[in-house]
């Protein structure tokens, strides 16, 4: 059992460092933190009389759990009240008497005062009429740490608690909400859609609900689409969204423009980083304008590199879906000689679907992600490790993330790409097909061995499946809890678990920074324990020689050419030269080498190691 959901509440902790322990096997547990748990409650607000009060519902048997009270907790003094701040970023912070920190969201009532509250009609829900405690107290929070030390004091950063409210900002009647969905696809938007339609109008009553077409743009660029729970009844069943996405067209005056103009007072966005960062400054518009709307984002990206929350929804789908490329790559791998299968699964900065499908899997040998640079040649390299589990086991499979490898293609690339989607984000170089390659043809220059390489892209068939069943629970309750934290007025937050618990966290917190794979975590060091593969630690000193070798040919380059025009030789064909000799420069020694698809030339970093033994011609092999 954890205590953390109430770390807020210092007033109910009783162990040294404020802290509570569960003894194993006795099912022990400090009351307040129980009753806390169980109930919902917070200790901020606690008088001793209600502590007094719960204890005695406590003794006669009214909780599901049988704790044995702590009877200290009973001793410790009740907090009255709790400091309120900004932090750096303009954020609203708690700090609680015990030193725990609340980032709290932003309110409607930080720029309209007097706005009047209503009762929730949940609470005349015969469906949550039966929930013991179904309201989330305000002052309940969600720690971000829950490992601690025991005799550490302070609680560390919480957020707050999502759920319904007693109290909400919104009459149902006049409650006019939007849905737009941006960025790239995943499996479970159409079931966030769903669920929030569905919620709005069965839990709240709420009737007018707006679609908005084709992400951003749509906004100003397109009629709305009315939904109701009879219009996206079986939407979670499909891939994709129903509501169109699209990359850029973010024009926040006329988005802002719009939701005034349609009257609009709740807006639902969902998507990814980019996404979030539109809704927080369509937050920071409507506030600027003194409007009453409530912007919510449900954090959309099939990457996993939001921050903050635990994982997001299509995640776990995207890994499984995986699973059959990666077994399709195995089975063509093993049923050849030499074979070789290379998978390329999503994650542009973040390689957590690889990481993950990598360890469900046990087939792949080798694991490429962004967070880990890689080099080919020399010891430790990629094309030395290759050639050893081929060598070993006849076969080998490797993964790699579409945005692994990056730095080293564009060290080898001529024409270096500086491509960007119209959302802004840096188009990609191919590294599943660079690989193809200047495996395949090295190890028939170098080795005279033939690689049965069966390269595999299943980004798209992956992006584009339905949400599994866990997803779509997950979606749901994403999708419930935006509802909740609108209704009740909250306005510029993200929704996501953290730490298993639902939460509202300011956009501003979830943006800050993205997500990526902690390559000093036990979760990579599980993946390099079950695949063996090289950890390519010599990296910074293979790039770095391999620079100076560039510059020093480059160098000679210079001089050949000064020599030449100094000479007045003027050489037929002067233009094309130069482009030759750049490829040269770029194309280190191995001229043998074709370009590779996309334009690429293979990498300097490549060419074996300065200092290094050439690897050994084996004529043995067929
Ligand atoms: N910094 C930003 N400020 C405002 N809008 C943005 C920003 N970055 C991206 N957007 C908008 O968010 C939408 C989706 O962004 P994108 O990066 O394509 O996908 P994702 O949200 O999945 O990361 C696009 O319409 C884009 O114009
Ligand atoms: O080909 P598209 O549609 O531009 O999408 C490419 C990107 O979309 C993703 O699937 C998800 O990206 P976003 O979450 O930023 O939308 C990435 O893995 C991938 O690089
Ligand atoms: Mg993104």
């Amino acid at each position: 059992m954890a205590c953390c959901s109430t770390r807020i509440s210092p007033g109910l902790h009783t162990c040294a460092g404020g802290a509570c322990v569960q003894r194993s096997g006795r099912a022990e547990a400090c009351l307040g933190v129980s009753v806390a748990e169980e109930k919902g409650l917070s200790a901020l607000r606690v008088s001793s009389e209600k502590i007094e009060e719960r204890r005695k519902g406590f003794l006669k048997g009214e909780y599901h759990r049988k704790f044995v009270m702590h009877a200290v907790v009973m001793e410790v003094p009740v907090v009255r009240e709790t400091r309120m701040g900004l932090n750096l970023n303009g954020t609203k912070v708690y700090t609680g008497a015990g030193g725990a920190i609340l980032e709290d969201v932003p309110h409607l009532t930080d720029w309209l005062s007097g706005l009047p509250t209503y009762p929730n009609p949940l609470k005349y829900n015969p469906a949550y009429s039966a929930a013991r405690q179904y309201f989330v107290e305000e002052t309940d929070t969600v720690a971000k740490d829950v490992v601690v030390n025991i005799n550490d004091v302070g609680h560390g950063i919480h957020f707050r608690r999502a759920g319904p409210r007693d109290q909400i900002y919104f009459k149902p009647e006049e409650v006019r909400a939007c849905i737009v969905t941006c960025g790239g696809l995943c499996p479970g938007i159409n079931t966030v859609i769903r669920e929030i339609v569905c919620g709005l109008w069965t839990q709240y009553g709420v009737r007018e609900i707006l679609g908005i077409d084709g992400g951003y743009r749509g906004f100003y660029s397109k009629n709305t689409i009315d939904l109701t729970p009879k219009t996206v009844n079986d939407i979670h069943k499909r891939g994709g969204t129903v509501l169109q996405t699209s990359r850029g067209g973010h024009d926040l005056g006329k988005i802002v423009d719009s939701i005034q103009d349609r009257d609009i007072n709740q807006v639902y966005i969902i998507g990814g980083d980019g996404t979030q960062k539109g809704a927080n400054a369509i937050y920071e518009e409507c506030k600027r304008r003194g409007l009453k709307v409530a912007v919510a984002g449900i954090p959309k990206t099939i990457d996993n590199d939001i921050d903050v929350i635990d994982k997001s929804f299509g995640f776990d789908t995207a890994v499984e879906e995986a699973q059959r490329a990666i077994n399709a790559a195995h089975v063509e791998a093993e049923s050849v000689q030499n074979g070789l299968g290379l998978v390329k699964l999503m994650g542009r900065y973040s390689g957590y679907i690889a990481m993950h499908a990598t360890l469900a899997s046990r087939d792949v040998d080798c694991c490429l992600i962004p967070e880990v640079p890689f080099y080919l040649h020399g010891s430790g390299g990629l094309i030395e490790f290759v050639r050893k589990r081929l060598r070993e086991s006849g076969h080998m499979v490797i993964v790699v993330a579409e945005g692994a490898g990056q730095e080293l293609m564009a060290e080898s690339t001529v024409n270096n790409n500086d491509l960007k989607d119209a959302s802004g984000n840096k188009l990609l170089l191919d590294v599943g097909l660079w690989l193809c390659t200047i495996l395949k043809d090295h190890f028939q220059a170098e080795f005279r061995e033939t690689l049965n390489l069966k390269y595999i892209d299943p980004k798209y068939m992956i992006r584009a499946i339905p949400s599994n069943a866990s997803d779509n629970v997950y979606c749901t309750l994403l999708a419930h809890g935006a509802i909740h934290g609108a209704m009740a007025g909250y306005s510029g937050f993200t929704v996501g678990p953290i730490n298993n618990r639902h939460c509202y966290i300011p956009i501003k917190r979830v943006v800050a920074k993205s997500r990526n794979v902690n390559v000093a975590d036990r979760m990579w060091a599980r993946l390099m324990s079950s695949t063996n593969q090289p950890n390519f630690s010599r990296y910074e000193e293979v790039v770095q020689r391999q620079r100076k070798l560039n510059a020093q040919k480059q160098e000679e380059v210079e001089n050949e050419k000064s020599t030449l025009s100094s000479n007045g030789a003027s050489k037929p064909g002067n233009e094309r030269a130069t482009e030759d000799e750049s490829v040269l420069i770029h194309s280190g020694d191995r001229q043998e080498f074709p370009v590779s698809a996309g334009g690429l030339q293979p990498s300097p970093i490549s060419s074996p190691v300065a200092g290094e033994p050439t690897p050994s011609v084996d004529h043995a092999a067929p």
